[in-house]
């Protein structure tokens, strides 16, 4: 093998998707089956050995790719020379906590991270920021990294993604391999909007073979948005191996492009498209090209969609003030 190893950053290594997350990184199948990696595991002091303990398994795999596991729970060391980092790691909110509370609490995490990557990332880093609340935590990270390009920091709501794809193929029995140009839009919470209205179910418009709008509006959009809560209910435990694999999903566009036909959905810079104030991390529908996503542009976006578009866009505006006000950006 004689490619360069690319640095992979996870973290949160020694959490639930960090766990579903490292053994795929080392296979593999984040960025392509001849790409050797190196992997980072940044973890706080108390998930340092749970880190290393998964780091032995990971040796247990003898995955050919897998060049080196780094564990360390300073950020200056754990995004030294990353190509790509995946921040998971956060701070889940806990009873009594207020948003705001939430917020500040992910600021120093986040901010410090930010610092981190700008001071010793490698110059192509890619970050995607899985960690709640994940739009604005990455918004904290990118304005502490005024040396990186903004639209290098990314934030998941891929995992929406598929779960609207899942939800679309269900109701129209087409195979999730026919539905195209899907998009969430917005925050990844409870306000997102899962949009239908240019998706494609076997090259046909997708609202028109649903044809049910009371279905869409009732049904489908509150499904997809509260789905995380639901799979709480239902495992005791928040998604993880879905998590960590619409993170594979994201990164793996990201670097590998996508399909002519087709795009998908990312949390990225606003550059004002579609009225959302320059500067957000938003979803968007976006393609991927030569390492770059791209914000689909000149989409109809009917009433329906605008004023769902609108109220999480609102939610992403209140969240940059709260941070704002907190001295985090
Ligand atoms: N964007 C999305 O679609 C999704 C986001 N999430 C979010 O991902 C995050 C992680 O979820 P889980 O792995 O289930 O949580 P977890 O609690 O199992 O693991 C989190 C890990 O992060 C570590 N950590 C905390 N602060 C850190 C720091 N400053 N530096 C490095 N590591 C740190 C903890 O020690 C812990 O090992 C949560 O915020 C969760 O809400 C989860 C599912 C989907
Ligand atoms: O709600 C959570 O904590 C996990 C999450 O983001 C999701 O499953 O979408």
């Amino acid at each position: 093998m004689t490619r360069t190893p690319v640095t992979v950053t996870v973290t949160g290594a020694a959490g639930q998707i960090g766990y579903a997350l490292l053994f795929r990184i080392a296979s593999g199948q984040l960025l392509g089956a001849d790409v050797p990696v190196k992997l980072r595991l940044l973890e706080i002091p108390q998930g340092l050995k749970a880190a290393e303990g998964t780091a032995m398994e990971l040796d247990d795999c003898a995955f050919p790719l897998l060049q080196g596991i780094d564990i360390s729970d300073d950020p200056n060391v754990g995004f030294d020379g990353a190509n790509v980092a995946l921040l998971v790691g956060a701070r889940p909110r806990t009873k009594g906590m207020e948003r705001g509370d939430l917020l500040e609490a992910n600021g120093g995490i986040f901010k410090p991270q930010g610092k981190a990557i700008n001071d010793h990332a490698a110059d192509d880093i890619k970050v995607l920021v899985v960690g709640n609340p994940a739009n604005t935590n990455a918004l904290i990270a990118q304005a502490a990294a005024p040396d990186v390009p903004a639209e290098r920091f990314t934030a998941m709501t891929r995992l929406d993604h598929n779960r609207a794809l899942s939800q679309l193929a269900k109701k129209t029995g087409a195979p999730v391999s026919e539905i195209k140009k899907l998009t969430i839009w917005g925050n990844h919470s409870a306000t997102q909007y899962p949009d239908v209205f240019h998706a494609e179910v076997a090259g046909k418009n997708a609202a028109e073979v649903v044809s049910d709008e009371q279905w869409l509006a009732d049904t489908f959009i509150p499904t997809v948005a509260k789905r995380g809560a639901a799979i709480i209910e239902a495992r005791g435990a928040s998604s993880a191996a879905s998590a960590a694999n619409a993170a594979i999903d994201h990164v793996h566009t990201w670097v590998n492009g996508t399909d002519a036909d087709d795009w998908t959905s990312a949390g990225v810079v606003s550059d004002g498209s579609y009225g959302v104030p320059e500067g957000l991390i938003s979803s968007f529908p976006v393609t991927a090209k030569n390492g770059k996503f791209e914000i689909v542009q000149g989409l109809d976006i009917n009433e329906f969609s605008r004023s769902r578009i609108d109220a999480s866009v609102k939610e992403l505006e209140d969240e940059r003030e709260a941070v704002r006000n907190l001295g985090l950006i």
